[in-house]
């Protein structure tokens, strides 16, 4: 979807002013009707504010972060920026040709041909059909999907139908680009491939206004971040501040917080990556070069945990003495730059203890001429306290943005200890003492 609503001029390029949208719930369908029948004498609806008060601006070339709740307003707004919903109350300036990554493909005409449905989608996304036919090769070179492009898109896989929607939506060089939830689509080497294209839009100074549940994303992309709650505000400052008050928020209402994590990006099921398929694969052939990785991406091919020497996927720990290591095994497509390690922990009650990425600790994995390499995380003297702990290991682009393939609770980590420390950590620290009174500075 897009639309083209003012010229892009000045430094702004979204000004919202207390903005709000109310939506009529109606207890059952044929009370719409008898509303619209009779809606003068009496009210078959009650109002629903999903937005309220809501004001920010947001510089051109900005990458600005959504961050809330389900439910929270977030898509509204997005949409109300698309201009496919309306505000209620308030102003909402939007300048620029806007893209938006909301429901690829919504618009496609499933008895059409997938060539039909590129020429109507883009007309609809106010290319004109010269500029379409300028465009038409790339669009099907990045699509990918050869031959199909002839058959009616009802036929198509899911992911050939994304590639395609995907494809035509970023080929308008949008000024101001807006995306629900994934920062990449399909799966294996396009999810890759997309993420490319949007952080390649992101460099030719597009503004995006994204929505994500990955913190790490808002962090390591946006400059400032707003945080819904409720419809309102919670929220509006640098994505460092306000992803950490909203993570910090979710473990206090002790509501899962791995959502909040690398953990779960949503944007590409990790079909294979569950921990048997890693382990399986590891057991297979010593964890060596079983998985192929595909074209233009890359797979875990094995995982193996230690705890003082000892493998297992369930490993006893003693509090802070016990040195555990974690090794992933990858294959990768060795055309591609050589991929990155995550490894996080979360407690069993969701809460998110500790993460590395090895692109964070300025760390570059070393793979051979096939592109199979291995790395290791070694934890000495674990100071996790008592309880139990899940560790996720991901394997991610060179830029630790993408993530190929997620294995969650690939390890769980029971730690058992002797003290009465109370936590989930033991921080580094010391005591001093000294006899007499306090004697003033
Ligand atoms: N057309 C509609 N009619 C009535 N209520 C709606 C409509 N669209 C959204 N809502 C309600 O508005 C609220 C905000 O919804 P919205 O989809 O914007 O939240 P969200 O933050 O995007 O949530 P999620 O993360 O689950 O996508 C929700 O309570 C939702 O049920």
């Amino acid at each position: 979807m897009l639309s083209e609503r003012t010229a892009p001029t000045g430094d702004l390029a979204i000004e919202a002013h207390n903005l709000g949208k109310r939506f009529s719930l109606f207890n059952h369908p044929k009370d719409r009707l008898k509303q619209l029948l009779w809606g003068r004498y009496k009210q078959y609806s009650r109002d629903f504010w999903a937005l309220q008060e809501v004001s920010f601006d947001i510089r051109r070339g900005e990458v600005v972060g959504l961050v809330g709740r389900n439910g929270a307003g977030k898509s509204t707004l997005l949409q109300m920026v698309c201009g496919t919903l309306t505000p209620t109350t308030g102003t909402l300036a939007v300048r620029g040709r806007v893209a938006a990554l909301l429901e690829l493909g919504a618009g496609f005409s499933p008895d059409f041909s997938g060539l039909e449905n590129v020429y109507m989608n883009a007309a609809i996304l106010g290319l004109s059909r010269a500029q379409v036919d300028e465009r038409l090769d790339s669009i099907l070179a990045f699509a990918d999907i050869g031959q199909f492009i002839h058959q009616p898109v009802k036929t198509y896989s899911s992911g050939m139908f994304v590639r395609l929607a995907f494809a035509v939506a970023t080929s308008v060089e949008p000024d101001i680009l807006v995306i629900d939830e994934a920062l990449s689509v399909g799966d294996g080497a396009f999810a890759r491939k997309s993420f490319d294209r949007i952080m390649a839009l992101k460099e030719n100074g597009a503004t995006i206004l994204f929505c994500s549940h990955a913190m790490y994303h808002v962090q390591a992309l946006c400059s400032r971040a707003l945080w819904l709650e409720g419809g309102k505000m919670r929220m509006w400052d640098a994505a460092a501040k306000v992803t950490t008050a909203y993570e910090t928020s979710l473990v206090m209402d002790a509501a899962p917080a791995i959502d909040a994590l690398p953990t779960t990006v949503h944007a590409q099921p990790p079909e294979a990556a569950t921990p048997e398929a890693a382990f399986d694969a590891q057991a297979q052939a010593n964890g060596m070069a079983v998985r192929k990785a595909p074209d233009g991406t890359a797979v875990i091919t094995g995982i193996e945990a230690r705890a003082d020497g000892v493998a297992g996927r369930e490993l006893a720990i003693h509090s802070a003495q016990t040195t555990v290591e974690l090794q992933m095994w990858f294959a990768s497509d060795p055309t591609l730059p050589c991929p990155s390690a995550i490894v996080a922990i979360a407690h069993a009650n969701g809460v998110v203890v500790a993460s590395a990425g090895s692109v964070n600790d300025s760390i570059a994995l070393t793979r051979a001429e096939d592109g199979t390499g291995s790395a290791t995380l070694t934890l000495p003297h674990l100071p996790l306290l008592q309880g139990d702990y899940l560790v996720t290991v991901i394997l991610a682009c060179e830029r630790g943005l993408h993530p190929y393939e997620i294995v969650e609770r690939a390890v769980t980590l029971r730690v058992v200890q002797t003290g009465l420390e109370q936590g989930l950590v033991t921080l580094p620290h010391q005591w001093s003492s000294h006899p007499g009174h306090r004697t003033p500075a």
